[in-house]
């Protein structure tokens, strides 16, 4: 008797919150190493009701059955190879593409071009047929040239929108945020450096001057600060030794960034992430500057305030490389079939 009342009060808050429809969110590399547990902070969001896990790695039925035990409200699905992308992508509010190969040490971002850009001008292809609405971040490097040449995938198909495309860098402020704590013994979490430029060496410039709360530094101190946050990347990578690049640090900066998306969706204002997008800000066509992110997508950029002369130097720096890694991505993109 007492299990029979147990169960249905069980099934009616099944009921109940199985008819609450919350957002759909498509992992693409669902499977990897940054994959696997950026799945399982987003299987823990209270905002998304169908995470669909995409990937081609056989063991991705496998990840998606032990996601599903946990206790919490959202159904996972999976979804392997090619001709399964639709499905994983149809109807779905955000998609997040982590898919692609990592680096090793002694290589650059732009080393994982020839692998990387066709696995996600292939991804993106079928999202500009099946679901042109969706807010989609590329994570999978070297971002500089992925944005671009998704961009030009989507242009082809008569449906891009530059306000629904996002480079994921949250991982640049992530690590600034932290680095800066841990120097000025602060709270990591009410620590927020706006990060610009792009995502690699160079092109990551944070913007010191600009952190609330506002710290200072003398300049040598800053000058290594600003230099273990543009290589922070391959100091993961050489700390790996060839086992990949960061992956459970990307997955929290990419759980923070998917959950703002979804915040955004849902109608919440106020919601700014800095994001490589298309932009006006400088001669680059494609930059990262903060921008306010509406249902729809980017409402506004913020543009890039006022740069201190060292952070105006970086900036100088930064512009070249991005120019042609951009070209290259866009190049790219044209000439995809
Ligand atoms: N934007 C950022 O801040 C960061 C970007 N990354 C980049 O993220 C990417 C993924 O890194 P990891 O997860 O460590 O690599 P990983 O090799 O551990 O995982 C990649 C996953 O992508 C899947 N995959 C490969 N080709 C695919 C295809 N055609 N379609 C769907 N899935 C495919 C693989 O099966 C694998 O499950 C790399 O390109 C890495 O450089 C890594 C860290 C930070
Ligand atoms: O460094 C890499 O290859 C991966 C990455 O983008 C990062 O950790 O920032």
């Amino acid at each position: 008797m007492f299990s029979k009342v147990f169960k249905n009060i069980i099934n009616q808050g099944a009921r109940q919150y199985s008819s609450k429809k919350g957002l759909k969110v498509t992992v693409c590399g669902g499977s990897g190493g940054i994959g696997q547990p950026l799945s399982l902070l987003l299987k823990q969001s209270p905002l998304i009701t169908d995470l669909a896990i995409y990937d081609i790695a056989p063991v991705t039925p496998g990840v998606v059955a032990d996601l599903s035990h946990m206790d919490t409200n959202s159904n996972v699905t999976s979804h392997v190879g090619l001709d399964n992308l639709k499905d994983a992508v149809a109807d779905t509010d955000v998609v997040i593409i982590p898919a692609g190969i990592p680096r090793k040490p002694g290589m650059t971002r732009d080393d994982l071009f020839n692998t990387n850009i066709s696995i996600v001008c292939d991804i993106i292809k079928v999202i500009g047929q099946v679901s042109p609405h969706a807010l989609v971040g590329i994570i999978s490097n070297p971002v500089n040239s992925a944005v671009p040449a998704a961009a030009e995938i989507l242009k082809k198909l008569n449906v891009y929108d530059p306000k629904r495309l996002f480079g994921v860098t949250t991982l640049d402020i992530v690590r600034s945020n932290r680095f800066i704590a841990e120097l000025k013994c602060l709270n990591a979490t009410d620590v927020n450096v706006p990060v610009i430029g792009g995502h690699s060496g160079p092109t990551i410039i944070p913007l010191i001057s600009q952190c609330t709360p506002q710290v200072t530094f003398d300049h040598d101190v800053l000058v290594k600060l600003t230099k273990r946050i543009q290589e922070a990347g391959t100091e993961v990578v050489q700390a790996k030794a060839g086992a990949g690049s960061a992956t459970l640090s990307m997955a929290f900066a990419g759980a923070k960034f998917t959950t703002s998306m979804c915040r955004a969706i849902l109608g919440e204002p106020n919601v700014v992430e800095c994001s490589f997008v298309e932009s006006t800000v400088t001669d680059s066509p494609y930059f990262s500057t903060p921008v306010l992110i509406g249902k729809n997508g980017i409402e506004k950029n913020f543009g890039m305030g006022n740069l201190s002369d060292f952070e105006k130097d970086l900036l100088k720096a930064a512009l070249p490389e991005l120019a042609s890694n951009i070209k290259k991505g866009a190049d790219f993109g044209k000439n995809y079939k």
